[in-house]
């Protein structure tokens, strides 16, 4: 059967409906969440190395700030277009509830590859949109992050350029800063780290040994190899690893340290002396754990049936779409979702901000610990809720989510309970 919808934005609002749906809200909820509260398109000149001007169009997405400012990542990948941005910015939205961190959902991005740009053009560009998105954003605002083909050199960049825009330097107004520039300790491996964690908690819940567990990544960028790192100190063996060039395989496992040592001086994982090149499809492949870490609608209706994986960890955000989560209920395969599974990246995206604004830092330690905590309970509480529920994980976290967002929509008065009962006295 052909796929409803491959649109992100109306999988994404598919989403929200079904648990708000679950939940019984007011119809008024899902009157507010269907659609991002603001979304700027940005059109702004670049001057080019061989003196030639080009015009750049950029987005940025502000879905809901009932609980804070607007959050997320801004994305440089030549697939990004408007829908793209609004539906990563409600996504970022139930993320921030489902960790309950004070933040709304807010998401950028630009259809550019950084690869066709020399470093001083990408610094331009980089520059240019913050200026242009600078009149929606700030530390108490909306405060972007890296996302795909974005860093912390890219972050630093927009740092000052907005500081000059404004005339206030605001740190704080961009997360994911390198550590020597008011960057967080445990920022670049937050994400991985947490589509680790989570990974592991399924594997407890579903009694598996993570000792003889195999696991398959597809992303080899900041999410997929601290995810692979992390699940591999926690004792499984990372067998397949795909990128945009290829799979590589070992069925001894890979050497995540010495791949991410590779992969950052080549820029791909491709050629790694310590595993073979193949042709097969990673998400089909014959291991434990799936961690889909690149892009979103990779697992669909046309191959949802043929994943052997028991359990899905999504480091992406998403990488499912409705049909293939239909397929993977009824096949009993876990899918650890998005907005639960990669949400260590906002997290510890949190605890730099609170440190900016304290102008104090914490250790790694302390970081990495206040991030498991956090991840771990929410973990928790939307596998009970689904198993009261009789609901998917996904389910259970929107569920978990939207009645944050609807209580402090209604503390806030957004809306009115006209239904039987209201969220905030349950
Ligand atoms: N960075 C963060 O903190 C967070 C990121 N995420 C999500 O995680 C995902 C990955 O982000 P991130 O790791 O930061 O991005 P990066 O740019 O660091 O890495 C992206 C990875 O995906 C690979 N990739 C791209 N296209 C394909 C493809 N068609 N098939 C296989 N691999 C592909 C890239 O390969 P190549 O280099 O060869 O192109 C690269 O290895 C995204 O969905 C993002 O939104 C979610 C939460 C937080
Ligand atoms: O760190 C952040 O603020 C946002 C990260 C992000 O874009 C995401 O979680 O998708």
């Amino acid at each position: 059967m052909a796929e409803k919808t491959l649109n992100v934005f109306e999988i994404a609002k598919s989403q929200v409906k079904a648990a708000c749906d679950k939940l019984g809200t007011d119809p008024a909820v899902y009157e507010i969440l269907k659609n991002p509260m603001r979304v700027l398109e940005v059109s702004f000149p670049v001057k080019m190395d061989d003196g030639t001007t080009k015009s750049f169009t950029g987005y940025r997405s502000q879905h809901n700030n009932a609980c804070g400012p607007f959050k997320g990542g801004i994305r440089f990948h030549p697939n990004v277009t408007m829908d793209e941005v609004k539906a990563l910015s409600t996504w970022m939205t139930f993320k921030c509830g489902v960790v309950g961190i004070p933040y709304g959902g807010g998401k950028g991005g630009m259809a550019i590859d950084p690869n066709d740009y020399s470093k001083s053009e990408l610094e331009r560009i980089s520059r240019g949109y913050a200026a242009a998105i600078s009149p929606i954003i700030g530390e108490k605002e909306d405060i972007p992050a890296p996302d795909v083909n974005t860093n912390g050199d890219i972050m630093s960049w927009m740092v000052d350029e907005y500081s000059k825009v404004t005339g206030k330097f605001q740190p704080g107004a961009f997360t994911g800063k390198p550590v020597n520039f008011y960057g967080s300790l445990a920022r670049t491996e937050a994400t991985g780290y947490g589509v680790a964690l989570t990974a592991m908690e399924a594997a407890k819940k579903l009694n598996i040994d993570l000792g003889e567990v195999t696991v398959a990544l597809q992303g080899f960028g900041n999410v997929g190899s601290y995810a692979g790192k992390y699940i591999t100190d926690f004792g499984a063996k990372v067998v397949m690893v795909e990128d945009s060039s290829g799979v590589i395989y070992n069925k001894e496992g890979i050497d995540m340290e010495k791949l991410m040592v590779y992969a950052k001086q080549h820029r791909s994982i491709s050629g790694f002396s310590g595993a073979k090149a193949i042709g097969s499809s990673v998400l089909v492949a014959d291991v434990d754990i799936l961690m889909p870490c690149a892009l979103e609608n990779q697992l669909t209706s046309e191959n949802a049936d043929k994943v052997k994986a028991k359990i899905i960890c999504e480091g992406a955000n998403g990488p499912t779409t409705p049909e293939a989560d239909e397929i993977f209920k009824k096949n009993g395969v876990v899918v650890v979702p998005d907005i639960l599974a990669n949400s260590g990246g906002v997290t510890v995206s949190y605890f730099e901000w609170v440190q900016n604004l304290m102008r104090y830092t914490w250790s790694f330690e302390e970081v990495q610990k206040k991030q498991e905590i956090l991840m771990k309970n929410a973990f928790e509480e939307i596998w009970n809720l689904a198993e009261e529920y009789d609901v998917n994980l996904r389910t259970a976290a929107y569920m978990m989510s939207i009645k944050r967002v609807a209580i402090a929509m209604e503390k806030r008065g957004w809306y009115a309970e006209i239904s039987s009962k209201s969220l905030a006295n349950n």
